[in-house]
């Protein structure tokens, strides 16, 4: 997707995707990842989502990464401090009490902004991606991940190639992952894709960096 399209979103506040509820999924299956204590979660795209609390909650250093301003700033308020943003080569930088959130474009970053980066949550950042940035998003991840490195990627399976939020089959994630990373089918189970009636199974994978 273009960036004026996800900033057109912030700025008119459509952003149905965002959960006031700690998405149960990454409660339930976080556990199963292999990372060090306190290591730092990557979460690219991240939003505004609160699921960044929760993994903080569990100890770790979080990293945020996502394009809208609206959403990085937006996210501190909403825990009731205005956290100033610091400018950092092209991007904005903010942090407080362990959650660091860059607005940046995820493709841009440095290598250094990855570094120590020990754990990857991905809910709705894949599945926001047209086909060829899809790509580019699991090459990026092989790139810069260190072995040994896991993901917890939450995807969606439904037909039709609208989006976003776009369907990601098992085949594609395997495609798109596979051989620098194992994927590790863990769940699925069938939701209903907001705004129509469309059947939708969302499925979890952990991935393992090779
Ligand atoms: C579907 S939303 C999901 C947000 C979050 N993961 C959640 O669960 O609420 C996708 C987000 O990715 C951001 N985004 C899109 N392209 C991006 C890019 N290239 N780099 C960083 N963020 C991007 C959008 O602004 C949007 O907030």
């Amino acid at each position: 997707m273009e960036h004026d399209f996800w900033h057109q979103r912030w700025q008119e506040n459509r952003i149905g995707f965002h959960q006031e509820a700690i998405n149960p999924w990454l409660q339930q299956y976080w556990s199963k990842l292999r990372f060090e204590t306190g290591a730092r979660v990557l979460v690219p795209l991240c939003g505004k989502s609160k699921d960044m609390l929760w993994l903080r909650e569990q100890g770790h250093e979080v990293l945020g990464v996502e394009l809208s301003d609206i959403a990085c700033r937006d996210f501190f308020h909403e825990q009731g401090v205005d956290v100033a943003a610091v400018t950092v080569d092209t991007y904005h930088r903010r942090e407080r009490d362990g959650i660091v959130l860059l607005t940046a474009d995820l493709f841009e970053l440095p290598w250094e902004a990855f570094r120590g980066v020990g754990a990857v949550y991905d809910r709705a950042a894949l599945i926001a991606l047209p086909p060829a940035m899809r790509r580019r998003y699991a090459e990026r991840m092989a790139q810069r991940l260190a072995p040994g490195v896991e993901m917890l990627l939450v995807s969606l399976e439904f037909g039709g190639d609208a989006g976003p939020p776009f369907s990601v089959p098992e085949n594609e994630v395997r495609e798109l992952f596979e051989p620098a990373f194992t994927v590790i089918r863990l769940a699925d189970a069938e939701t209903t894709k907001s705004q129509s009636d469309v059947a939708v199974r969302e499925v979890v994978y952990l991935l393992h960096r090779q």
